[in-house]
């Protein structure tokens, strides 16, 4: 909420609150302020105008729902931010807390600004799809020069006080009371001219080589865009600074900002926005919730396991602030452990700067790295980060059932595996718990957190905590295999590899998948990966492997159609980027360019010989529907299972886990976007057209939402019989 002080002659301050911008959950009154500045204008006691925020805060920006509200209405900012420029009075905005989007906006229109040491500041309009459309892709350039003003206006990045003051954005920063700064500022400004503080009169600062310099920076912003069109748009919007006179740059941010707002990219990131802060309400199918659940305290963790998965989580704790124990098998594995870890923060620190000094990793206190599982007694919570073996998952859980105090919560990293066997193993079920961490833990911001039957409110509430500690976004899902984002993702693969046996090259399926905005396709990422990993799995199943009866027919297992292609090539040594060969070829073992490889091809094309599979042209609406409709329908039992408690859920782990562009919402809005008839419709088709792949069979659920009309994505769950949106 934004405040009007009026500083007058004999130094007595008339207060009137007006509400401009919500604290963000309320509406904007702008009128209010074009008002209040009228008025204090025409008043001739009126000497000083002052803008500043309530309870420690200058504004978050306008109300991000509104954008898509169908009534969004009410007065434009921009020309009030004008207003405020033009005053004959001085302006002067106080800031603490926050000033974004819109608030930084108003501020830019004030001719001082002083800002509070803790404060930070930022345009992150990009973030939701927009551009800062109230005139600040004019004003800011002509503040801070083009290139800090493209580098906040397309990264939509918050800074702090003393970076803002660094760049010449506010003009003091101030340890004490900032309202009382701004109003001595104010006083000191009064009579004085008012011309070379009114950004939009500035001239943007020249650079020497501004054309060269706009041609790379485009470059970078579409290379970092990857299809979503917010960050060029911002681009061209200060570009248009650079070339033209404020007042067509205005008129062209204008246009610019009304293509974005009905671009649907809009929608989809500002869905995502409230998606991530929707799944921080947790509830269980047994109706547990975040209400009523109390995380604990972790005063010190364990992590067991200094493969590369513990080495990323043993990072993000200490990142955390949290003291860590980390524990390997014996001082061999240890010791490589700890040289990966010690790199690993080395790294962090120096992208840290000075913030680093506070990891303190050299100090035992902070880091401890043992063999001894005795050195996990006083620990209030434990990561297990061994291999995906479910024996010796339930060996080391059934150990420190016994070592650990009984509080201590007992999670378990794992991508799949039943979280109540694991538990079976201990004699507190209640404090087991699954955090599925993904690589590079220390970078991923996903968690998803898997609850079985036994585990207590309290765990879950504390692996949220955790979550948030460790700057991630913590997932509360079901148990099951797979658990949600694996158990999507296993239809996708599928349709990827099947497409395969039937014509189509993996440059081909990547191509289509990466075009759709993902970072890298299913065949990139398999090698990536390692195809090792699944094949172990696969093995583990009895999918492939001795243990597979004699007689098993080569493309089919339990009555299904199966795909060996991937056993096949790791049979022959090819598990992707490490070995050099998978489904690409790379310069050597460990080589990280893709190169289309002319040996898969006539390997493939020999397969469909083998296997009487005859070769056809696919095209990329095929690639993309099966891949990512089949991906969608498991998405859909999922959540009549209860899995998962609303769309958002699937939706902020796809976004954050595996790549799903986040301008086109995750998989369930775009699913709600394509329309669920269509996707019914088109599953039918490749259902009937593949009668052995139960994954392309329609999902009860998704055929109970086209029954209901379509209706839309927060009506979903009221239609499941389960729980409702949490949207
Ligand atoms: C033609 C007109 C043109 C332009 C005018 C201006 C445009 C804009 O201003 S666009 C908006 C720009 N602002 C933002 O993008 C800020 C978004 N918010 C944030 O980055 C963060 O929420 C925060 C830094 C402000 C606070 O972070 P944190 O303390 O971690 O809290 P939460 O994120 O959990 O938020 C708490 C609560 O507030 C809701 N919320 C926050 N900002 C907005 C907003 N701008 N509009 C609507 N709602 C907002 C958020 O959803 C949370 O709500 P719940 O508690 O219900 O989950």
């Amino acid at each position: 909420m934004l405040r009007l002080l009026l500083v007058c002659s004999c130094k007595r301050i008339r207060q009137f609150s007006y509400t401009i911008f919500s604290n963000p959950k309320f509406n904007i009154f702008l009128q209010a302020l074009e008002d209040g500045l009228k008025r204090a204008d025409a008043d001739p006691s009126v000497k000083a105008v002052m803008i500043c925020g309530e309870n420690g805060k200058f504004s978050a920006g306008a109300d991000i729902q509104g954008f898509s509200s169908p009534k969004r209405q009410g007065i434009a900012l921009g020309p009030l931010v004008s207003l405020i420029e033009r005053s004959e009075k001085p302006v002067v905005a106080a800031i603490e807390g926050i000033a974004l989007g819109g608030g930084l906006e108003v501020a830019l229109g004030c001719h001082f600004r002083v800002a509070h040491v803790q404060a930070r500041m930022g345009l992150p309009e990009v973030t939701i799809g927009l551009l800062p459309g109230a005139e600040g892709t004019q004003r800011l350039p002509r503040l801070i020069g083009v290139p800090a003003a493209l580098d906040l206006i397309t990264t939509g990045r918050h800074i702090p006080a003393t970076e803002a003051l660094k760049l010449g954005l506010v003009d003091e920063v101030v340890e004490e009371n900032t309202v009382e700064a701004g109003i001595r500022l104010a006083n000191k400004l009064i009579g004085q001219p008012l011309g070379p503080r009114r950004l939009s009169l500035k001239p943007i600062p020249r650079l020497p080589n501004m054309e060269a310099f706009l041609s790379e920076a485009l470059v970078k912003v579409k290379k970092q865009a990857r299809g979503c069109l917010a960050p060029e748009l911002c681009f061209q919007a200060v570009k248009a600074a650079t070339e033209q006179p404020f007042a067509d740059g205005v008129r062209r941010e204008r246009e610019l900002f009304n293509i974005l707002l009905t671009s649907g990219q809009a929608q989809a990131l500002q869905y995502a926005f409230f998606a991530e802060r929707a799944v921080q309400r947790w509830t269980t199918l047994s109706g547990a919730s975040w209400k009523s659940a109390s995380p604990q305290p972790i005063r010190r963790a364990a992590v067991i396991g200094l493969g590369t998965m513990g080495r990323g989580i043993v990072t993000s704790l200490v990142k955390a602030n949290i003291p860590v124990v980390a524990l390997e098998q014996d001082v061999e594995y240890l010791n490589t452990g700890r040289k990966a870890v010690m790199l690993l923060l080395e790294r962090e620190a120096m992208k840290m700067g000075q913030d680093a000094q506070s990891l303190d990793f050299h100090n035992p206190a902070r880091l401890q790295f043992t063999v001894d599982f005795d050195g996990l007694r006083d620990v209030d919570l434990v990561i297990e980060a061994v291999f995906e073996n479910m024996a010796l998952k339930k060996e080391i859980f059934k150990k420190l059932s016994g070592i650990c105090k009984p509080g201590a919560f007992l999670c378990t990293n794992t991508s799949a595996l039943n979280i109540d066997e694991i538990a079976s193993a201990t004699s507190h079920p209640q404090q087991v718990i699954g955090t599925h961490f993904f690589s590079p833990a220390h970078v991923m911001r996903l968690l998803e957190i898997i609850y079985g039957r036994h585990t207590s409110p309290a765990a879950i509430a504390t692996a949220m905590q955790l979550a948030k500690a460790m700057k991630k976004v913590g997932v509360v899902v079901g148990n099951c295999f797979g658990f949600v984002g694996n158990r999507m993702m296993f239809p996708y693969v599928q349709q990827a590899v099947f497409l395969l046996e039937e014509g189509s090259r993996p440059e081909n399926v990547d191509q289509v998948i990466e075009d759709f905005g993902f970072k890298i396709g299913p065949f990139r990422m398999s090698d990536l990966a390692g195809l090792d990993v699944g094949w172990r799995s696969r093995k583990g199943q009895g999918l492939t492997g001795a243990s597979l009866p004699p007689g098993t027919p080569a493309r089919q297992r339990h009555g299904r159609r199966y795909s060996p292609l991937p056993d096949l090539l790791c049979e022959q040594g090819r598990f992707g980027q490490k070995t050099g060969k998978g489904w690409y070829q790379y310069e050597k073992a460990g080589g990280r360019t893709a190169r289309p490889d002319p040996w898969l091809h006539s390997f493939l094309s020999e397969y469909r010989d083998t296997h009487q599979i005859k070769t056809r042209f696919i095209d990329q609406e095929e690639i993309l529907e099966r891949c990512l409709f089949s991906l969608i329908n498991e998405g859909f039992n999922i959540l009549a299972e209860g899995i998962a408690s609303g769309p958002e859920h699937l939706d902020v782990i796809y976004i954050n886990g595996y790549g799903w562009p986040k301008h086109k919402g995750g998989p369930m809005f775009h699913a709600s976007t394509v329309g669920l008839p269509r996707i019914l419709a088109k599953l039918q088709k490749y259902s009937e057209a593949h009668p052995d792949v139960p994954e392309l069979r329609p999902s009860a659920f998704l055929k109970k939402l086209v029954a209901a009309g379509n209706p839309p994505l927060k009506e979903w769950m009221s239609c499941s019989g389960s729980q409702s949106s949490k949207l």
